[in-house]
């Protein structure tokens, strides 16, 4: 299996996309453990709804192993049913123990998706932001090495994520954080493949990502999940969106003009000069100027943090 994993990586994960999910057996899957239908596992709760469907926290009834399925509603619409087979396909084909990992897919007579998951049982970092408050600076280090780890795995095996933020971001009880919904992500073929499609959530989107016509018309796909990333942190520093105005999130002519035009935003004062410095780093306006992932993770920010190896 390893040795099948490594050639995928070495051909830049060039994927051609099967139109049905009978070629999906997960790379990585625990497959003993994992069911072979619908029929094995029981709903036990909805832990949440997203644009493209539900996810339910299930139990498999043979193993009594708990996973999260994610049922995707790909029949009506086959934009979501390309772009869930490429979520596929990259989940598949990643093998990190900072990305979220999936142990199975099945599909239901009616075009539904089902995406069996590894549960995480904290939730996403959105959650515990709004059920526990702000993160220490600390804390931020340890969630940022993390992410960073993820970030620099999955870019290195040229993956853009395209949706770094708070509610993307699956923690579980030991503050294990993984990256989790490709739903709008794109492997890069050739190394100097531009992103040029206006996709995942504009509030996090980076000013060249936010209005590519001034950069060219593309934008370094890379650089901008640096630039989400560097705004999550803040917010679970700040304890609110950080280009928030007047208590409620702006609608989108402020924001463009916030983030295009504004200068980038910055930590107060309370926060530590490393801290300032890292995440000046994040959110540099020039696409050029911004760190990489494996530059972040030098940075004394984090670089002296005691992450525990996984
Ligand atoms: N593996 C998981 N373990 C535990 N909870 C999960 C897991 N995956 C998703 N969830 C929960 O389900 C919610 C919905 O997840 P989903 O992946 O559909 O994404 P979303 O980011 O909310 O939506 P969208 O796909 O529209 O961006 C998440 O916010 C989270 O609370």
């Amino acid at each position: 299996m390893a040795v099948v994993l490594r050639e995928r990586r070495h051909l830049n994960l060039k994927l051609h996309l099967p139109q049905t999910l009978q070629h999906f057996t997960p790379a990585t899957a625990t497959t003993t453990a994992a069911a072979t239908s619908f029929a094995d596992l029981e709903k036990l709760q909805v832990l949440g709804n997203g644009n493209s469907g539900t996810v339910y926290k299930v139990r498999h009834k043979q193993t009594s192993a708990v996973y999260a399925l994610k049922l995707v509603h790909t029949n009506l619409d086959p934009i979501l049913r390309r772009q869930t087979l490429l979520e596929l396909e990259i989940l598949r084909c990643t093998d990190s123990p900072y990305v979220i990992r999936s142990h199975g897919t099945f599909e239901k007579p009616n075009g539904d998706v089902g995406i069996l998951l590894e549960y995480m049982d904290a939730g996403t970092l959105d959650h515990l932001l709004k059920t526990t408050g702000t993160f220490s600076e600390e804390t931020i280090a340890a969630v940022a090495k993390q992410i960073l780890n993820g970030l620099n795995y999955l870019h290195s095996h040229k993956i853009v994520h395209r949706d770094i933020k708070p509610s993307n971001l699956l923690v579980n009880e030991n503050m294990e954080v993984k990256i989790a919904d490709f739903g709008v992500s794109k492997i890069m073929r050739r190394t100097l493949d531009p992103c040029n499609s206006y996709v995942g959530t504009c509030a996090y989107m980076s000013p060249e990502r936010f209005d590519p016509e001034a950069y060219g018309g593309n934008y370094d796909g890379y650089a901008g999940d640096i630039w989400s990333f560097g705004l999550t942190l803040m917010e679970l520093y700040l304890g609110y969106f950080p280009l928030l105005t007047s208590g409620q999130r702006p609608d989108w002519a402020t924001l463009m003009c916030a983030i295009c035009f504004g200068e980038p935003p910055r930590l107060p004062e309370s926060a530590s000069e490393e801290f300032r410095s890292f995440l000046g780093c994040c959110l540099e306006k020039e696409s050029g100027k911004r760190w990489t992932a494996a530059q972040l993770l030098t940075h004394p920010f984090v670089s002296g943090n005691p992450e525990t190896e996984r």
